[in-house]
């Protein structure tokens, strides 16, 4: 029987797919897998029995994935799954931007008394009027799935598109329309694009990017969007570039002290994955990678481990050991089950940056003792009998 706890509430369809060998548990000491929104792990004192994280979502800045790694433990994300709620708000975003959507709605409820209001809003209309994104320039820092979306519309839309991505991968390259303009330099989109929208994962090389030099490159009335993360702004510099004029809107789906009823700023409460299919596909993503995990030890979709699958487990044992990607460790692995005079049937290793896995099928069931012996090899995070 496994046991999971939610740090957020998750779609009942994902929780659903959970059978009856998991139980839900309200206290997290005694879960062994953990599923999360956007709750702020960093301070979180991770359980000793917690062997998996799995993020309803993309971003996992809230969650501590080195000290995750330390300990053995999975962290999972769900990439795509809620790309096309995002999409659809970023396209809002440029929209109400490009004319005083918001302003002009307030406007008719504030006048809702007004017998002759029909009258009245034609005189008033010229306040709230402006642009069309057809035929502007849209600039995408980022062609993740969210980034590639919202280009592939934009195009739709009438847009010229720019992209820039300096890791951009060969399935997000296929799926990219061949009329977006892909620059290697983010220096171009700053200096052509009438809107600029960011889909970058938040990291210590993209905090603060779109900072003071950043805008400074830009075109006068520039547009910006942020519906990847609001540290990816320097936000003061933000509204210094309002004030100036430079930065026309600046559009944000994360609420701060900073922006929050700040004139120039159209802000979201963090509505980009809030759609019942973003929510739906996150959760089902979310407790199939979970499930899989704690139940044959596959790694599908981690951000702190590296990718590892050997299907359902045939034999009669399976080990699955975290540790340090340095030489010897496998020597040293099978060593121990060899002394143990146990065969080992089947094995994958798999490593990324500095961690690696190990997954060990065996003819007999593992014993104690060999647990423990692969337990004290230096290097060696955690030994998980999966079977
Ligand atoms: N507002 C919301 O509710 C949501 C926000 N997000 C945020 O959006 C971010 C992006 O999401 P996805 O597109 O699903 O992730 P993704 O992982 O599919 O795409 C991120 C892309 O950014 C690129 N990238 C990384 N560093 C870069 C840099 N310095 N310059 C340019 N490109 C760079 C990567 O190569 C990758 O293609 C997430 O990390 C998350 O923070 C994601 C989902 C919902
Ligand atoms: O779960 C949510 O509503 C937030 C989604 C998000 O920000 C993400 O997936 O990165």
């Amino acid at each position: 029987m496994f046991k999971y706890h939610c740090l957020n509430p998750i779609a009942d369809i994902g929780l659903n797919k959970f059978t009856g060998n998991y139980e839900k548990t309200e206290n997290v000491n005694e879960a062994d897998g953990v599923l999360v929104r956007s709750a702020a792990m960093h301070d979180m004192e991770l359980p000793e029995k917690l062997l998996a994280v799995a993020r309803a979502g993309a971003g996992v800045n809230n969650i501590p994935l080195d000290k995750c790694a330390e300990k053995g433990i999975v962290v999972f994300n769900t990439p795509g799954a809620n790309a096309n709620g995002v999409k659809e708000l970023v396209i809002a975003g440029m929209l109400l931007a490009s004319r005083d959507i918001v302003g002009g709605i307030n406007w008719v409820a504030a006048n809702k008394d007004d017998k002759n209001i029909a009258k009245t809003a034609e005189k008033e209309k010229k306040n709230f009027a402006g642009t069309e994104i057809q035929d502007k320039k849209l600039g995408l820092i980022g062609l993740g799935a969210i980034g590639i979306k919202v280009a592939n519309v934009a195009r739709h839309l009438g847009m010229e598109v720019y992209g820039y991505d300096p890791y951009l991968s060969v399935d997000a390259a296929w799926n990219l329309s061949r009329d977006v303009k892909h620059v290697l330099n983010v220096d171009e989109i700053y200096e052509n694009c009438d809107f600029i929208s960011i889909h970058v994962p938040l990291v210590e090389t993209t905090r603060g990017m779109l900072n003071k030099d950043a805008i400074a490159k830009m075109k006068e009335g520039v547009v910006l969007l942020n519906f990847a993360r609001d540290l990816l702004a320097n936000e003061e510099d933000v509204i210094e570039g309002i004030k100036s004029g430079k930065v026309r809107k600046y559009v944000t789906d994360f609420p701060n002290t900073i922006t929050a009823g700040q004139e120039g700023c159209i802000v979201v409460p963090h509505l980009g994955a809030s759609t019942e299919e973003s929510e739906d596909n996150c959760a089902k993503m979310a407790v199939k990678e979970m499930m899989d995990y704690l139940e044959n030890g596959n790694i599908i979709n981690s951000v702190n481990y590296p990718d590892c699958d050997m299907g359902v487990c045939t034999q009669a044992g399976r080990v699955a050991i975290f540790h340090k990607n340095k030489a010897n460790m496998i020597t040293r692995f099978t060593a121990c089950f060899g002394d143990e005079g146990i065969n080992i049937t089947d094995m994958m290793n798999k490593s990324k940056g500095e961690v690696a896995y190990t997954m060990i099928d065996l003819e007999n069931a593992a014993t104690e003792e060999m647990v423990n012996k692969l337990k004290v090899i230096e290097g060696v995070f955690r030994v998980r009998v999966v079977k």
